[in-house]
């Protein structure tokens, strides 16, 4: 096919892991697109993107005033943000959009519907986003990353995909770690951003969880100042891991947020897990994501506030020793599995570019 030929499409996400990765899945599966792709600087996309996919960034500061205040509607003043895109669309002749919802969606979906093209939007968690909720109207179609958010778009096209993971969960990886085979191996993760407070309540207990020859890899995030603060010969620090999918097909269980990226993971690998959902989560929504894994027996969730060290190195020493019960949990976690969701999304795209 010649270059000139391909389809545009732009691609907004935004912010974090749990927002990107996802939309990287899909363009993964759209290799005969011209993907575009729409941020704001200092944020993941800045790291993950260019790489790829040429980036745009915007200035949203005043869009997510806006949105905290719950002051953004039809009326609302159009920012420059959205003249940015609009401009973007006509000047790369993009044909659609996909986005991940966040602060990001609202200019895109805006100059989308100036322009008259289609856009999907896809909303990973449990209790969709404002900005999903109230531009849904505006969106050809809403994919959900779980079946109960369905009851938020009662007007809305609504499909339930789960959430796109990125390819390499679909096979095998190798994990570059030096690990007997019989060595249990517990992965830490409090979403792309690490988790100061779960971080905390590992460095506590991780003595005893070792001591018992598990091996801990520790995803930390990069804004804890304390990250030096325990070292063990089994115990592996990294501010950001890229290998996840090689991590989490390894690890014996992991303790995590529940972030709708990472449950998603751990749904595909057959990961069980004990959960500590982030408490200043828009709306608690990771409580909810976490419920539907809590519910079918591949994890147990517990409010951060209520988790006390001694009831995590007692679960955690309980699960060690417990390789039945983990493989069993790992099996339940695998319903929850949808494989082929970034290729069930580029197929909406492509239906709804083409009509
Ligand atoms: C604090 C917060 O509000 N987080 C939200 C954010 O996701 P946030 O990015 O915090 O968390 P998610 O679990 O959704 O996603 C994390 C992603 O980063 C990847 N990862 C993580 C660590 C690492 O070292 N390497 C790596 O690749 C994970 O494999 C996963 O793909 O958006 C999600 C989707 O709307 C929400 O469900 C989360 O609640």
């Amino acid at each position: 096919m010649r270059e000139e030929a391909k389809p545009n499409l732009l691609i907004a996400a935004s912010g974090t892991g749990g927002h990107l990765f996802p939309a990287l899945a899909v363009a993964e599966e759209l290799g005969d697109y011209n993907i575009q792709w729409l941020g704001v600087p200092n944020r993941l996309e800045t790291k993950l993107v260019p790489s790829s996919y040429p980036l745009t960034t915007l200035n949203i500061e005043g869009i997510k005033k806006r949105i905290a205040l719950g002051t953004i509607g039809v009326s609302f003043r159009i920012p420059p943000a959205v003249s940015k895109v609009v401009n973007l669309i006509k000047k790369n002749q993009i044909q659609g959009i996909f986005t991940t919802g966040g602060y990001i969606s609202a200019p895109a979906i805006i100059a989308a519907r100036i322009c008259g093209i289609p856009v999907i939007i896809h909303d990973s968690n449990a209790i969709p986003g404002k900005v999903t909720r109230w531009f849904a109207r505006w969106c050809h179609t809403v994919a959900l990353g779980f079946p109960t958010a369905e009851k938020y778009f009662p007007r809305q096209r609504t499909i339930w995909v789960s959430t796109p993971v990125r390819k390499a969960f679909h096979s095998p990886q190798p994990l570059d770690l030096p690990l007997k085979e019989e060595t249990p191996l517990i992965v830490v993760l409090g979403g792309s951003q690490g988790a100061v407070a779960v971080n905390q309540l590992i460095r506590s207990s991780a003595k005893v969880w070792l001591e018992t020859g598990a091996v801990i890899v520790h995803l930390t995030g990069e804004r804890d100042p304390e990250v030096d603060r325990f070292q063990h010969p089994q115990y592996y620090t990294f501010p950001f891991y890229e290998n996840m999918a090689g991590l989490l097909q390894r690890a014996n269980f992991a303790i995590s947020r529940a972030g709708a990226g990472t449950l998603t993971e751990l749904a595909i690998t057959g990961t069980p897990a004990i959960l500590i959902p982030y408490p200043y989560a828009a709306e608690d929504h990771q409580t909810y994501n976490a419920q539907t894994f809590v519910e079918v027996g591949a994890a147990v969730s517990y409010p951060q506030q209520e988790l006390t060290s001694d009831t995590l190195e007692k679960t955690v020493l309980q699960w060690l020793a417990s390789p039945k019960m983990l493989s069993e949990m790992g099996e339940k976690a695998k319903t929850l599995a949808v494989n082929d969701s970034a290729i069930q999304i580029a197929t909406l795209l492509r239906q709804a570019v083409s009509t």
